[in-house]
């Protein structure tokens, strides 16, 4: 068990407080109204450094689930027909209050998730930044007018908001990932309900907490916790709920769009990922290990963007070792809330023998250690550097989410794009090159729906999120982000 009380203090806070206590709820949020769950059912939520419990979330029961889909199809129609710059006023009131709350957010993000608090503060910005976006996106849903290839004819296309959503989300960007969600969704005319991950709910009741202060209605956005599978299944079978927008793990995602089929509902699925990341000989070295950090060590490797794999040309592949592993040994592992961390601990103990299984078994194939591999501590993996991975090793088969990279050789730039799409997923890829040629060829040439080019931090709110292949469906933030919310009607005005 890590040690807390060797970080008992931060600033003029406790380890964990919060300037305002009341953000931490432990009520679901449902039509308006602050509820406990039916029986005082409730799931722990504990602080992955310390393994302590530090807040509880409502189980919510089946009818709770389905009085939240209820409250969001009641409140539909008014918000539907709100005029969007009222609807663009409530989302900048709303980002305004985020980032006024930034550092109470990120202090609960570290609390529930772990994860350094610079980069928690990081997250409540990019988060916050899907709001401001869609705020200013809401008055910019406009029509079309199409010439009519015959006489007396108007041709209209005017784009309607397609009712009830919901919100599935995951637990290594708790508050971002529901902004990427709810922001668009509520820009558009829709309402919502939220399903955060049991794990971190904390972020996301929070956000609820200071939607109701910007003033959104009543039953707009209701957020319920408790049992996945029954949650789930009620949003699926639900034909009140229109769409799904899921972020996870492939197994669930692929289970909520089968469940959704007979009620043929939209899906967004932004599910895992095996990002590659190709340094090329003529890179500059000292991007090229920059990428590799960010890219691979945001979030402890946490994420579905996370590179995975790291293939180095034969040329650059001793120099960048070298100094990769200078920069991997530098890192400072250690409780998210003390500010010199740069790598907090893992979410869960499964999460930590996931990491050690890819190590165990690709030193068994013959990878050795440049940096890191000591033991854990508690939740604690010490970021590892691997040189001389197989390349059929399991770190490149499937989505390590912790702080292990292993870096692989290889010859051609067509040997590097064959490695780079031998997977059945496609969600973000990075290279390194200063060849213009070369960035332009084998960025088309990769199989993903991302490519960051000399950088390993590709996400904002203003571009669209999402892969190809087994990574999902649909695009997230910027503009394609709301029609995903969106439905264009076609109108035939005849008789002109
Ligand atoms: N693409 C991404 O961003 C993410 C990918 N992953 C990948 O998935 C692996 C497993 O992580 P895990 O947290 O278990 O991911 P899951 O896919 O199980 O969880 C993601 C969300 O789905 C919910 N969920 C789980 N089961 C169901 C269900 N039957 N119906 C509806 N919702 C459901 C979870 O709720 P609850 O928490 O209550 O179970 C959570 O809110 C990770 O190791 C990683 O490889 C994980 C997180 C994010
Ligand atoms: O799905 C994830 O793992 C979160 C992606 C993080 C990001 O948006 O940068």
């Amino acid at each position: 068990m890590a040690d807390a009380g060797a970080n008992a203090e931060n600033g003029a806070l406790a380890r964990g407080a919060l300037s305002r206590a009341d953000l931490i709820r432990d009520k679901a949020y449902i039509d308006g109204k602050w509820l406990e769950a039916d029986g005082g059912a409730s799931i722990d939520v504990d602080d992955p450094f310390t393994g302590e419990i530090i807040g509880r979330a409502p189980s919510v029961s089946e009818d709770q689930a389905k009085a939240a889909i209820s409250s969001a199809e009641k409140a539909f129609p008014g918000w539907a027909k709100e005029l969007t710059r009222h609807r663009g006023a409530i989302l900048r009131r709303w980002f305004e209050l985020v980032m006024d709350h930034q550092e109470d957010l990120a202090r609960l993000i570290t609390l529930e998730n772990g994860k350094p608090l610079k980069e928690a503060r990081a997250e409540v910005a990019y988060g916050a930044g899907f709001i401001e976006f869609y705020a200013d996106e809401a008055g910019r849903i406009f029509g079309e007018t199409i010439p009519s290839p015959v006489e007396g004819r108007r041709l209209l296309l005017e784009p309607e908001p397609i009712g009830v959503c919901a919100a599935i989300t995951p637990w290594n960007f708790p508050l971002a990932m529901l902004t990427r969600k709810a922001a668009p969704a509520l820009a558009a005319g829709c309402t919502m309900v939220a399903k955060p991950a049991s794990q971190t709910p904390l972020s996301a009741y929070a956000l609820a907490v200071l939607a109701e202060e910007a003033g959104l209605p009543p039953g707009v956005l209701n957020v319920v916790t408790g049992k996945a599978g029954m949650i789930g299944g009620l949003l699926t079978a639900s034909s009140a709920v229109r769409k799904i927008s899921f972020t996870g793990s492939t197994e669930i995602g692929a289970k909520l769009m089968e469940a959704s089929a007979p009620s043929i509902k939209r899906l967004s699925l932004e599910l895992g990922g095996n990002a590659p990341l190709l340094i090329f000989d003529d890179a500059d070295l000292e991007t090229a290990v920059e990428t590799a950090l960010v890219a691979k060590f945001r979030n402890s490797g946490q994420s579905c963007i996370a590179a995975n794999r790291i293939y180095a040309q034969k040329g650059i592949y001793e120099k960048f070792l070298a100094a990769f592993a200078a920069r991997v040994d530098g890192l400072v592992l250690g409780d998210g809330f003390d500010e010199k961390s740069d790598i907090g601990p893992l979410i869960d103990e499964p999460g930590v023998a996931k990491v050690r299984e890819h190590l165990d078994e690709a030193v068994e194939g013959g990878a050795k250690v440049l940096a890191g591999a000591g033991a854990s501590d508690g939740r604690l993996m010490p970021p590892t550097l691997l040189r001389d991975v197989a390349p059929d090793a399991l770190l490149t088969r499937e989505e390590t989410f912790g702080p292990l990279a292993g870096v692989i050789p290889f010859e051609t730039a067509e040997d590097g794009v064959r490695l780079a799409n031998d997977t059945p997923f496609g969600l973000a890829a990075y290279l390194c090159s200063e060849d213009p040629a070369t960035i332009a060829r084998v960025g088309r040439a990769i199989e993903s729906g991302m490519v960051g080019i000399n950088t390993g931090l590709i996400s904002t709110a203003v571009v669209p999120f999402g892969g190809v292949k087994m990574s999902g469906l649909g695009r997230e933030g910027s503009s394609h982000g709301l029609m995903e919310y969106l439905n264009l009607k076609y109108l035939c005005h005849a008789g002109l």
